[in-house]
C-alpha cells in the first residue's frame, strides 16, 4: 500500500467512529454551522489578491514534524495580517498532527478557510461546515469522478466551495460543473516526489473557466510569478511558511 492508500484506509475507520459518536443533527446544531460562508473564488479573483493560501501544517508524512509546538492562533493570525487570501488548516490528526479545534481557532480570522483533510464521505462535509470551514478539498487520486460530482454538489448545497485536486493527466476526467476551483498538486501523494513544472504542464489541459491553484513545494517568489504568468490565481504553501523560525509580528 502507498501512503495515500494507508491514509484513506485509516480515514474510513475514523469516519465510521466519528459517525457513531456524533450525529448529523448534533453537527448541525453547532454554532459554526450557521456562520456565513466566505468565498475562496471571490477572494482569489479580487484585483489586489495575493492568491496565497497559507497552510497550517504541524507535520506531514513526507517530512515528519515541521513545527511540533506550532501555535495555530498566532500563525493563522499572522498569515491573515500579512495578506493571505485564504487559510488552509489540516484537520487530520493521525498523519498531520492537526485537529478540528485548530480550524475552529483559526476561524476568528475573517478570510476563507479550507478544511484540508481527506474527504470521502458527506458526513465530513457537514463536519467541515460545523467547525466553520468555507472550502473543502476533494482529491481525485482517492475518489471516482462520480464521487467528486456527488460530494462537490453536496458541499455546494451547504454553501461550501470545493477545490478539486488533480495530479495526473488521467484525472482530468474528474473535472465537473460542481467544482469551479481546480488545484494541481506538484507533490505525488504516492511517492512524495515534488515537481513544480507539473502545475504548468497540467494547466494547459484545464478548461478556461476553472480557477487554477498551484499546490505544494512552492518556496520562491519566482515560482509564484511563473504560475501567475500561466494563469494561476492561487498558491497553496505550507512547509515553507511553517518552517520559518519566527512568526512575523502581529
Ligand atoms: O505533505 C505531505 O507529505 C503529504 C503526504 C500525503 C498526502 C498529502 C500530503 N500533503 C498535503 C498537501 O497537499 C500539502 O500540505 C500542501 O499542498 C502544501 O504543500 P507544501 O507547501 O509543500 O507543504
Amino acid at each position: 500500500m502507498n501512503i495515500l492508500d494507508t491514509i484513506i484506509a485509516h480515514k474510513k475507520t475514523e469516519v465510521a467512529t466519528r459517525k457513531a459518536a456524533v450525529s448529523i443533527k448534533d453537527l448541525e446544531a453547532r454554532p459554526g454551522y450557521i456562520i456565513p460562508v466566505r468565498s475562496l473564488a471571490d477572494s482569489l479573483l479580487k484585483e489586489n489578491s495575493t492568491g496565497i493560501i497559507a497552510e497550517f501544517k504541524r507535520k506531514s508524512p513526507s517530512k515528519g514534524f515541521i513545527k511540533q509546538d506550532a501555535n495555530v492562533s498566532e500563525i493563522t493570525t499572522a498569515y491573515t495580517k500579512h495578506g493571505a487570501a485564504c487559510l488552509s488548516v489540516l484537520t487530520d490528526e493521525h498523519f498531520f498532527g492537526g485537529s478540528d479545534e485548530d480550524l475552529m481557532q483559526a476561524r476568528k480570522n475573517d478570510i476563507p478557510i479550507l478544511r484540508k483533510d481527506f474527504i470521502i464521505d458527506e458526513y465530513q462535509i457537514i463536519e467541515a461546515k460545523s467547525i466553520g470551514a468555507d472550502v473543502i478539498l476533494l482529491i481525485a487520486a482517492c475518489l471516482t469522478p462520480k464521487e467528486v460530482q456527488s460530494l462537490a454538489t453536496f458541499a455546494a448545497s451547504l454553501g461550501l466551495e470545493t477545490i478539486l485536486e488533480l495530479h495526473a493527466e488521467e484525472e482530468l476526467a474528474h473535472i465537473c460543473d460542481a467544482t469551479k476551483i481546480v488545484g494541481i498538486n506538484n507533490r505525488d501523494l504516492k511517492t512524495f516526489n515534488v515537481d513544480i513544472e507539473r502545475s504548468l504542464r497540467m494547466a494547459e489541459r484545464l478548461p478556461a473557466d476553472k480557477i487554477k491553484i498551484a499546490e505544494s513545494g512552492i518556496d520562491k517568489i519566482e515560482d509564484i510569478l511563473l504560475f501567475k504568468q500561466n494563469g494561476f490565481k492561487g498558491f497553496l504553501i505550507g512547509e515553507y511558511f511553517m518552517k520559518q523560525e519566527d512568526t512575523p509580528a502581529l
